[in-house]
């Protein structure tokens, strides 16, 4: 395992979270109990984008869920900025501190388009009209998107609807904002528009975010990676040593980069690669160029 050091002050605290299930087995109302998470630590560091990954089925979506306090765990704490969420009342102020936005986002919406929706939704955490207003012009501006907030959502694409459902999230100032799986659902040019938006969040605003994601590009965004198996969380890793690692890419389902798998390929080879461990796309463009020359040259 990578061990990462962190020097901040966790933001949010996971210790020895649990969650199970009864499942009904039968008419004689026999139930089983399926434990879905088992023994979760975990910390996320202020202004960090921490990604989470992990096959299908091994947890993540109620990892997700229980950190945005929308299921409760069977066990254990989970603490922001040092309070406990039992702690933090009314519990309407936990959802403004942690947000998530699910992967499907239609199932998020309630009103017919983003003004009607930020109306509805804002209303909630106690703003009025007026801050309201301010809202919408504040996150619109911020990622151009004012030409959409009077559409009705039937009319926009999926990736339009990503991109409003993130800056609705934004709209209330989270301290921790979780995403989950913003691209699974989208196609190439749908993908583009939330990873740019996403690269601005990160350069710009530095929000923190725990991104849940099975795709390169959204991997190259995050800090470091954790990967949840079964239940629980296995491996902990710096980004970059998890994107030159073809095995554990593989081992843990993930894409291996075109870049890193040539790599691999003509280390297997015997070939002398030199930098070429270092696979982002201009270094790895560099050091090929740099082999060719020195082969013309022998
Ligand atoms: N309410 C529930 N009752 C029974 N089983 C459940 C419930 N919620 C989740 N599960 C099971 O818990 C496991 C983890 O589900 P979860 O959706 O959290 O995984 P995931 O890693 O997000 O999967 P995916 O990548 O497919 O979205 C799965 O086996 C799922 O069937």
């Amino acid at each position: 395992m990578a061990v990462i050091k962190q020097s901040a002050n966790a933001l949010l605290k996971v210790t020895h979270v649990q969650y199970a299930v009864e499942q009904l087995l039968n008419l004689n109302m026999e139930t089983r109990k399926t434990e879905i998470l088992h023994d979760i630590n975990l910390s996320v560091y202020p202004n960090e984008i921490l990604g989470l990954v992990g096959p299908n089925g091994s947890g993540k979506s109620t990892l997700s869920k229980i950190l945005a306090h929308i299921i409760e765990p069977n066990q254990g704490k989970i603490t922001l900025n040092g309070a406990d969420y039992q702690s933090i009342q009314p519990e309407w102020h936990l959802h403004q501190l942690v947000t998530m936005v699910f992967q499907d986002v239609e199932a998020q919406f309630i009103g017919q388009n983003f003004t009607e929706d930020m109306l509805l939704y804002l209303t909630n955490f106690g703003y009025n009209e007026t801050q309201i207003e301010n809202a919408i012009t504040e996150v619109t501006s911020l990622f151009g998107l004012q030409d959409l907030v009077e559409q009705p959502f039937t009319a926009l694409s999926g990736g339009q609807k990503q991109l409003l459902a993130i800056a609705e999230a934004l709209a209330i100032h989270p301290q921790l904002l979780i995403l989950d799986e913003p691209t699974a659902q989208l196609d190439g040019p749908n993908t583009d528009m939330v990873i740019q938006l996403l690269q601005q969040l990160q350069r710009e605003h530095r929000v923190t975010i725990l991104l849940v994601t099975h795709k390169l590009a959204e991997l190259a965004l995050t800090d470091r990676v954790l990967v949840l198996n079964q239940g629980t969380i296995k491996q902990s890793y710096a980004t970059k040593s998890l994107l030159t690692d073809q095995a554990v890419l593989e081992a843990n389902q993930l894409p291996v980069p075109d870049t890193l798998a040539i790599i691999t390929a003509l280390k297997q080879a015997g070939l002398p690669v030199g930098q070429l461990a270092d696979n982002s796309l201009p270094a790895f463009t560099r050091e090929v160029a740099r082999l060719l020359r020195r082969q013309q040259h022998a």
